[in-house]
């Protein structure tokens, strides 16, 4: 009468592999979360798997009248069995924890004031994913990529005596997608999100306990830094922000945390607080240029090309642009008629947008990824990417920046420079 565990642990594991996809039949079943739709075995079909350079071999077996398979059998080459049975066990089991991780409901934490003073969590349901979020993909399977193996590095980063933790700074104008990139970050890793307000911190020492609350598998974000640090704040000290950003106090007891700090610009921040190994990667998220404009247009109107299309990039190469909010409330607005909607773009790029993107090439647009790119293997330096229109991938080609192709409101060109931050230029 009691369920085994490792039953559902093989099942989930099987429905992940890609060889259900590629076999001939299986089930579609919803998912707990809504649109949600699963591959799941059906009885009797016979599933491969590879591991350690041999093949194994599942099966399915049905277990009578309920639907669902009840038997899963395991066949291994006699020649293999010995070698990979225990590791292949062991892989499954890691695989499924990361699964497990992925399904579960998320927390977003937030420091609250006195008498508390402590995290309260609500739950976390922010719908942003990388899907949605219009950027160049390019840059967008960088992150991925990067946060990947991140996820794997654990051995890698004990061995080197660092708290395995990375950071992200993501910087830009309001309105260009920064806070939705840190949701869809959590949404990827399915981790919770701790929300720092570092204006209800009295002093270090408070920010210090509030590290030492934070969980493992957890994103912990603080949004504007620029600002604060702006208006010289009287409790904290530049040791105790830069102690709490190197995670310093985790190293004992807590891993696995992924840290942001959004900003404006970072202009006028002391470099000490931006140094490689204090940020890992840096992604700049720029207003649009005509790339992203129509990444936009393809998601939220429909449309992937339109004899309004030619003025409008005409308005973008003459430097003006609008955040990919702004275009994208636009768009909403007018979502039944595209060309009423695109009329209203150029219109706002005319008057609100006057200007504004002249320096959105030539400030770049690019994803450095900083001193820490060298750790994973990759040089450090800045990536290029393509953009979405001949001359203005000239112009990022001249400045060596790369751009992000769609954004919406905070779409747009994001640098992901990982280690040094002086790459965008
Ligand atoms: N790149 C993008 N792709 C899709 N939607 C975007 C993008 N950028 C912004 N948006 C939309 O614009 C709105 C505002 O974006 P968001 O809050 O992420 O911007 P932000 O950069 O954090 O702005 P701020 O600096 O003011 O906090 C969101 O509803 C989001 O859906
Ligand atoms: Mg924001």
């Amino acid at each position: 009468m009691q369920e085994n565990q490792l039953y559902g642990r093989v099942t989930d594991y099987l429905n992940s592999l890609t060889s259900v996809e590629d076999s001939d039949f299986t089930n579609l079943v919803t998912g707990k979360k809504p649109n949600e739709i699963v591959l799941q075995l059906d009885p009797n079909q016979i599933i491969e798997d590879n591991f350690l350079g041999a093949k194994v071999i599942w099966q399915a077996e049905g277990g009578g009248g309920g639907g669902g398979s009840r038997n899963l059998v395991l066949k291994v080459r006699k020649a293999d069995k010995r070698r990979i049975l225990r590791p292949y066990l062991q892989h499954i089991h890691v695989v499924a924890d990361e699964l497990e991780q992925k399904k579960r409901e998320l927390k977003l934490y937030m420091n609250v004031d006195a008498p508390d003073r402590a995290w309260k969590p609500v739950p976390f349901t922010h719908p942003s994913t990388f899907e949605t979020i219009s950027m160049e993909s390019d840059l967008k399977s960088k992150v991925k990529s990067d946060l990947e193996s991140f996820l794997k590095a654990k051995q890698y980063y004990h061995r080197l005596g660092r708290v395995w933790k990375r950071s992200f700074l993501l910087y830009g104008p309001s309105g260009t997608g920064k806070s939705s990139f840190v949701a869809a970050m959590a949404n990827f890793l399915g981790y919770d999100v701790y929300d720092l307000d570092l204006s209800r911190v009295k002093d270090d020492s408070e920010l210090k306990i509030l590290l030492l609350q934070t969980t493992k598998k957890s994103v912990i974000v603080i949004e504007d830094l620029d600002r604060y640090l702006a208006e010289k704040p009287a409790g904290l000290s530049f040791s105790g922000i830069s102690n709490f950003m190197d995670g310093l106090l985790n190293s004992c007891c807590a891993e696995e945390r992924v840290m942001v700090f959004t900003m404006n610009s970072k202009d006028h921040v002391d470099p000490a607080f931006l140094r490689p190994g204090r940020i890992d990667v840096h992604i700049h998220f720029p207003l649009c240029d005509f790339g992203a404009f129509k990444h936009l247009a393809t998601s939220y109107l429909g449309v992937k090309e339109h004899k309004l299309f030619s003025q409008v990039e005409e308005i973008f190469l003459s430097g003006s642009s609008l955040s990919p909010a702004e275009i994208g409330e636009l768009m909403i607005a007018n979502r039944n008629s595209p060309s009423r909607a695109i009329k209203s773009v150029i219109t706002a790029l005319q008057t609100d947008g006057d200007r504004r993107g002249a320096g959105v090439c030539g400030r770049r647009v690019g994803f450095d990824v900083g001193s820490r790119k060298c750790e994973s293997g990759e040089p450090g330096g800045m990536f290029c990417g393509e953009g979405g229109v001949p001359a203005v991938r000239d112009i990022r080609k001249l400045y060596g920046f790369l751009r992000m192709k769609s954004s919406r409101h905070s779409s747009h060109s994001q640098s992901f420079d990982e280690g040094s931050p002086h790459t965008e230029g």
